[in-house]
């Protein structure tokens, strides 16, 4: 079968590090800034970075609702960090008039762990990915603070607290898989991609 071809939200954020795993996995990747870029792929990846200004920039470009639209009928999503934010229905400590594009059926809260200089990374079990454990990097990461019934815990620190999570299609991370040669999710993605065009 061909490779997929999926999109990385191209407005803010560590775009590259996503495009280089999607790459390396073997599938053609779109930078997306527009809507006609955005109808090409069939499953978007949603970089960390701020997500303050990915909302604002993804209104500017106009191509917040039609990133809305694809995520109501069903197109694959993986979004880590701000991503999570974007995919989040819920979302507190948003920045005055911050919106998200939902529907993932959670509450996160930005920059739970703190400032950039709490920058933490840990061993972090996923029961679905398997062995080794997940080698997470959280950078002023949001945390799931509530988990509607749609939606799915995939990871929760030892404490308790939830930073993964999926729903369908969509799948978010408080932390950033792109920046450890991590390349599961992106490939749980691809499958979902895959699937969905099937
Ligand atoms: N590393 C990140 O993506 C940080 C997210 C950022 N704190 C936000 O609110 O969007």
């Amino acid at each position: 079968m061909a490779a997929p071809t999926v999109g990385v939200l191209a407005l803010q954020g560590d775009v590259r590090e996503h495009q280089q795993v999607l790459t390396d996995l073997g599938a053609e990747v779109v930078l997306v800034r527009t809507p006609a870029q955005l109808e090409t792929v069939a499953g978007l990846v949603i970089p960390g970075g701020e997500s303050s200004v990915i909302d604002k920039l993804s209104r500017i470009f106009d191509i917040a609702e039609p990133i809305k639209k694809r995520i109501s009928s069903g197109m694959p999503v993986l979004g880590t960090c701000a991503g999570l934010i974007m995919l989040a229905d819920t979302v507190l400590d948003a920045i005055d008039g911050q919106r998200s594009f939902g529907g993932l059926d959670v509450t996160v809260r930005r920059n739970a762990f703190g400032s950039q200089n709490q920058s933490f990374e840990t061993e972090l079990d996923v029961p679905e990915l398997g062995e080794p454990a997940v080698h997470a990097t959280f950078i002023r990461g949001p945390v799931v603070d509530a988990v509607g019934d749609r939606a799915r815990v995939m990871a929760a620190l030892p404490d308790g607290r939830v930073v993964a999570v999926s729903q369908g299609n969509l799948l978010g991370t408080s932390f950033h898989p792109e920046m450890n040669g991590e390349t599961r999710f992106h490939r749980y993605f691809l499958d979902r991609v895959t699937d969905h065009a099937a």
